[in-house]
């Protein structure tokens, strides 16, 4: 355990107790300030914060009590361990009502000591990680919004709008879209944007379960309901109470199953196995899946009356190839995701590559399109992503299309420098960074392409 530049200040009134702890504790790898009563630690502890405080109770002037209380705040970061005479008890657990973390008993061994400060470091790396933890969690639910999930076409918009809409109710969704279309990312948004944000949201692949496991998974069990069961076990269902459940792929659920989730979603109570009696749960149900549920019905492997209990409210997140104005937009926001995770600097993508892109038909949808991106980022060396980066096939785009990708807004002055720009930079490449043979090419005159080199930072 790392002991090395942690602060410790030692108050205690007997000089020869603070000379042992000091020369004990220096050793151990402590920086030590000494105070000889309450209110001489008070003065070092408002100039500086300290790690670790060993306070003695009974003193003269300020005891250790009067200490801790004038100390308040000041002693927020700081693991205090209180030392009082043996027998005297009751003071040490007032003490620690006060906000002391441990206390020891005089006389101590050395030993007792070191033990109690080791303690107390666990103790302060479980705050760490705790805090953060809760610092990752905060910001991947910062992440789950609709704010987060990209989208500028009249589909995705109208998408957004009516998931804004059923966030406030507790109706049930059915998500339904191709496969890496952000079926589980608009149900986290629901969930963070409904009452229920700060309950659990679970997220669960009713395909990745294996057929035997499914019941016990989702209803849980009592001890002894089966030949290994040796406690009680908590379904999903009763895990997600007061929250969200989001059932992934619910076409893959068995039949046998599908009649046990009805029950749930009509009398929200579950019955584990082995139970006799039914538990209230109180769970908001999102569900997703790639199938055609409805022909699922046809062919008789889903059940009617859980396909019309699911599909109260139906959200249907069209493919990526059927809004490719979208992808300029989502590969803006993984280049910007992609370079704080990776520590790096792209900004932007070529216009050749970006034709390619949206050429693209996406079978893996967005998250196919992320996960290029990601590939491409690493790939590539210079500031912009071009077409060899991405293992694509290339092709002629549409001009509007192409139009659309490059340019937003209105500005005709941003346009021009986005295509001078790209264009300097194409004729540079094709001259294999000839710059006379590119002024040809360009129709410009040198002087002009040198300033249009330096003014758009071009390097080749
Ligand atoms: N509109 C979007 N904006 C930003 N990121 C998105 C968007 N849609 C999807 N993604 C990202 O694409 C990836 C796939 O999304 P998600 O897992 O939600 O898809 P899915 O439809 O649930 O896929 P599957 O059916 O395979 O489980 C995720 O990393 C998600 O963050």
């Amino acid at each position: 355990m790392d002991i090395l530049n942690k602060d410790l200040l030692i108050i205690d009134d007997e000089e020869n107790m603070r000379h042992m702890l000091t020369a004990l504790l220096t050793k151990s790898g402590y920086r030590i300030d000494e105070a000889a009563d309450g209110s001489e630690g008070l003065e070092k502890v408002r100039q500086k914060q300290y790690d670790f405080i060993l306070c003695d109770l009974k003193m003269p002037n300020m005891d250790g009590m009067a200490f801790l209380r004038e100390a308040g705040t000041y002693l927020d970061a700081t693991t205090v361990i209180v030392m009082s005479a043996y027998g005297s008890i009751d003071t040490a657990i007032d003490a620690m009502k006060q906000g002391a973390y441990d206390y020891i008993s005089k006389p101590f061994k050395s030993d007792e000591v070191c033990l109690a400060l080791k303690k107390a470091e666990e103790r302060e790396k479980l705050k760490r990680e705790n805090f953060q933890l809760r610092e990752r969690l905060k910001s991947i639910e910062a992440h789950c919004n609709f704010a987060n999930m990209i989208g500028k076409s009249s589909a995705m918009q109208a998408i957004f709008r009516l998931s804004e809409k059923v966030a406030q109710y507790d109706t049930t969704v059915l998500v339904t879209g191709e496969s890496g279309t952000g079926k589980e990312l608009i149900a986290r948004g629901i969930h963070f944007k409904s009452d229920r944000s700060q309950e659990p949201f679970i997220a669960v692949n009713c395909g990745g379960i294996p057929e035997t496991l499914l019941e016990s998974e989702f209803f849980g069990y009592r001890k002894g309901a089966f030949t290994g069961a040796d406690r009680n076990k908590k379904g999903l269902f009763e895990e997600a109470d007061g929250g969200t459940l989001f059932l992934d792929e619910i076409g893959e659920l068995p039949r046998a199953l599908q009649v046990k989730f009805l029950r749930v979603l009509q009398e929200n109570e579950v019955r584990p196995i082995g139970a006799s009696k039914t538990r209230k749960v109180n769970v908001r149900i999102l569900a997703a899946t790639s199938k055609n549920l409805e022909a699922e019905v046809q062919e008789g492997r889903f059940r009617q009356d859980l396909f019309y209990r699911l599909n109260v409210m139906p959200l249907r997140l069209p493919p990526l190839r059927e809004r490719p104005e979208d992808i300029p937009l989502l590969c803006r926001h993984f280049i910007r995701r992609f370079n704080e995770n990776l520590k790096e600097n792209i900004e932007g993508i070529s216009p050749e590559a970006m034709s390619i892109l949206i050429r693209h038909k996406w079978p893996g949808n967005v998250r196919e399109l992320e996960n290029m991106i990601e590939r491409a980022v690493i790939l590539t060396d210079g500031a912009i992503l071009s077409a060899e980066h991405f293992s694509l096939e290339t092709g002629h785009l549409p001009e509007e299309d192409l139009f659309e990708s490059l340019f937003e807004g209105y500005s005709l002055k941003a346009a021009q420098k986005i295509l001078e720009k790209n264009l300097i930079t194409k004729a540079l490449s094709a001259t294999g960074g000839n710059r006379t043979k590119a002024t040809q090419l360009l129709e410009i005159s040198h002087p002009s392409l040198l300033t249009k080199i330096k003014a758009y930072d071009i390097s080749l």
